[in-house]
């Protein structure tokens, strides 16, 4: 996502200097900045490490929808620097939508440009909890719209939101968020979710 922002501000907004305090500690135009977390209670020094909540700023979002119309999601991280919070006025008005945030609406979360068909990034690390057959929802997001599925996997009712219920042969189980509930073309077989886990589509 960082690196998106940095294009972003480059080839649209024309900020020919644009970079990350990281590659370049004396740039005129810092897009993102060190923003070290202090934390006493987890491990990694400066570094904002685990599992960390983002909340969805617009619910009529790809990202948004794809976790099941969620109003946050648990994801896990390991990064120093964020999307310099004083610049996203900036970026919103030149058209990219930070649709995810945290508790503090400070630090990024969730980039989209929604004109796009999948121009989605995010701050947080979606493969450290991405499971075979239980993609996690960005890449199944992006797998989707690569293979021209993204508007019939987004259609109401084909991925689960909190604490949907359905019944299998084990009694009712509770689905989680972004659980695809029926199979697409190749792109989730039904029975690798079951195995994945514990809810048996319908
Ligand atoms: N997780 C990431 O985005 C990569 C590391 C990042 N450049 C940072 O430390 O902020």
């Amino acid at each position: 996502m960082q690196i998106a922002v940095i294009e972003f501000a480059r080839s649209i907004m024309k900020l020919h200097g644009a970079n990350s305090t990281e590659f370049d500690p004396t740039t005129k135009t810092p897009c993102v900045i060190f923003m070290p977390e202090g934390s006493k209670t987890h491990m990694g020094a400066t570094m904002r490490l685990g599992s960390r909540r983002t909340f969805f700023q617009v619910t009529n979002c790809k990202s948004a929808k794809l976790y099941g119309n969620a109003s946050y999601v648990d994801e896990r991280h390991r990064h120093r620097y964020e999307v310099n919070p004083d610049m996203v006025p900036e970026f919103e008005k030149a058209g990219l939508s930070f649709v995810g945030r945290d508790e503090s609406g400070k630090r990024m979360e969730i980039i989209e440009l929604p004109t796009h068909r999948f121009f989605v990034g995010a701050q947080f690390h979606p493969e450290f909890k991405s499971r075979p057959g239980k993609p996690s929802p960005l890449f199944l997001g992006l797998v989707a719209a690569s293979s021209g599925q993204l508007d019939h996997l987004l259609q109401p009712g084909l991925i689960s939101s909190t604490g949907r219920h359905t019944c299998s042969k084990g009694g009712a189980q509770k689905l989680k968020a972004g659980h695809v509930m029926k199979p697409l073309n190749g792109l989730v077989n039904a029975h690798y979710s079951a195995t994945g886990n514990g809810a048996i589509p319908i």
